[in-house]
C-alpha cells in the first residue's frame, strides 16, 4: 500500500551546505529586527539553545559574544527562581532547561542563582510524580524531561522524588511500547525522546518494552526515508531527531536505513540561504537547523567535520564528558 502521506525525492544526494547554515545561523541571531526573530521573542531563549548547539557542533561557537547571552539569561530569572522566554516573560520549565544547557556550554552556571531554580524545579513536581511546566498546572511529560535533566545539569537530581516521576513516565506507558503526554495519550515520536531521556538520566531504561517500541520507531520511515511522528503523518527533519536519538537510547538506530534518511534531510535544506526546513520546500527556521545537524552527526554523517552529540541531553557529547555526566543506554 502506498502510503499517500509521504513525498518523492528524485535525483542525487545533495552535499551538505554547512558553511551556508552557519551563517544562517549567525545572521538570524545578528538579525533582530527580522520579522521571524521579533515573531519568536516567545521562545527566545528556546531559539538561543538551538542556535548555539548548532553553531557548537559545527565548531562556531566562539563567533558568539559570550557576555551578551550570559547578560541575558542573568534577566530572564524571576524571583521565584525560574527562567522565561525572554526578559518579562512568564518562566516555565521548558525555558528553564534551554537556560541552564546554554550556560553548561560556557561554564556559567553561575549566572544564575541555582539554589532559586532548584527550589523553582522542585514547586513543579505534584503528588503523582509528574510535573508542571509552570504555575498554571499543566502536566505533560515534556516537562518530566525539562524537571529531571535540568536538575541532572546541576547535579542536584537529589533533590525530586525520582521514584514517582518514574513511575509517572511508566504510567504513560502504552500497548504499542510508546509514550504520550500523560497516561492513556497516545504514543508520539517527540515525547517517546522525552520520556526515555527521562529514564536514561534517572537509570531506569529496564522499564521499557525496548524491542517493542524499537519496532514502533523504525516504523516511522517512510519511502522517502524522512521519518514522521505518528502513523500516516508526513515526514518531518525533526521527527529525525527525536526518533534517531530514541533509538540511539535503546541500542537499536541501526534499525532505521541510514543512507535513504541522510538522503531525505540533506533534501531538507535550503541551498540559497542555508537552514533546513521540517521538509524539502518548505521556510528554514533554526528549530529544524539544529535538528537536521544533529540528526547528520548521530548517524554518522563523514562528509562534514560535526562534533558528537549525546543523544540523551541533545548537547554534544564533549560537555557530557566535562561534567561527567553519564546518561544510561541500552546497548
Ligand atoms: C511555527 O509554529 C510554531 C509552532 C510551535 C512552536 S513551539 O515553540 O511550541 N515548538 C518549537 C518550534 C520552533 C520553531 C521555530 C521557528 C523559528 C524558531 C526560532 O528559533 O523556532 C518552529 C517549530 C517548532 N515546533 C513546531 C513544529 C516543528 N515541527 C513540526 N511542528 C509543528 C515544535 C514546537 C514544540 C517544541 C519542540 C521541542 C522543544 O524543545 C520545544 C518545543 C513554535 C513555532
Ligand atoms: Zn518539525
Amino acid at each position: 500500500v502506498s502510503n499517500c502521506n509521504d513525498i518523492k525525492l528524485s535525483g542525487l544526494t545533495p552535499d551538505l551546505y554547512l558553511e551556508k547554515h552557519i551563517n544562517y545561523i549567525l545572521s538570524y541571531e545578528s538579525k533582530k529586527d527580522d520579522y521571524t526573530y521579533i515573531m519568536t521573542e516567545h521562545l527566545r531563549i528556546s531559539g538561543m539553545y538551538w542556535g548555539l548547539t548548532a553553531l557548537d557542533i559545527t565548531h562556531n561557537l566562539h563567533k558568539i559574544d559570550k557576555k551578551e547571552v550570559l547578560s541575558f539569561i542573568k534577566q530572564c530569572q524571576h524571583e521565584c527562581g525560574g527562567i522565561g522566554a525572554s526578559i518579562l516573560h512568564d518562566p516555565h520549565l521548558l525555558h528553564t532547561l534551554s537556560a541552564i544547557q546554554i550556560l553548561c556550554y560556557y561554564k556559567a552556571l553561575d549566572t544564575i542563582n541555582v539554589e532559586k531554580v532548584v527550589e523553582y524545579i522542585k514547586n513543579r513536581q505534584k503528588d503523582d510524580g509528574s510535573f508542571e511546566g509552570d504555575k498554571w498546572g499543566e502536566i505533560d511529560t515534556r516537562f518530566s524531561f525539562c524537571a529531571i535533566a535540568s536538575l541532572a545539569l546541576l547535579n542536584r537530581l537529589n533533590e525530586v522524588n525520582i521514584e514517582k516521576a518514574v513511575s509517572f513516565i511508566k504510567s504513560c506507558m502504552n500497548f504499542d511500547g510508546g509514550f504520550g503526554s500523560k497516561p492513556g495519550s497516545e504514543s508520539h515520536a517527540g515525547l517517546i525522546y522525552c520520556c526515555l531521556g527521562t529514564l536514561s538520566i534517572t537509570g531506569h531504561l529496564h522499564i521499557v518494552k525496548a524491542d517493542e517500541l524499537g519496532w514502533w520507531l523504525a516504523e516511522r520511515q517512510l519511502p522517502s526515508g524522512g521519518l514522521n511522528g505518528r502513523p500516516e503523518k508526513l515526514p518531518d527533519v525533526c521527527y529525525s531527531w527525536w526518533v534517531l536519538a530514541s533509538l540511539k537510547i535503546l541500542g537499536r538506530l541501526n534499525w532505521i536505513n541510514t543512507n535513504k534518511m541522510i538522503n531525505f534531510i540533506l533534501y531538507c535544506q535550503d541551498a540559497e540561504t542555508g537552514g533546513f526546513s521540517d521538509r524539502p520546500g518548505d521556510m528554514v527556521d533554526p528549530f529544524h537547523t539544529l535538528f537536521g545537524l544533529s540528526a547528520l552527526s548521530l548517524l554518522g554523517y563523514t562528509k562534514a567535520d560535526l562534533k558528537t552529540i549525546n543523544p540523551t541531553y541533545c548537547m554534544p557529547q564533549y560537555i557530557m564528558d566535562e561534567m561527567n555526566l553519564k546518561p544510561d543506554r541500552l546497548d
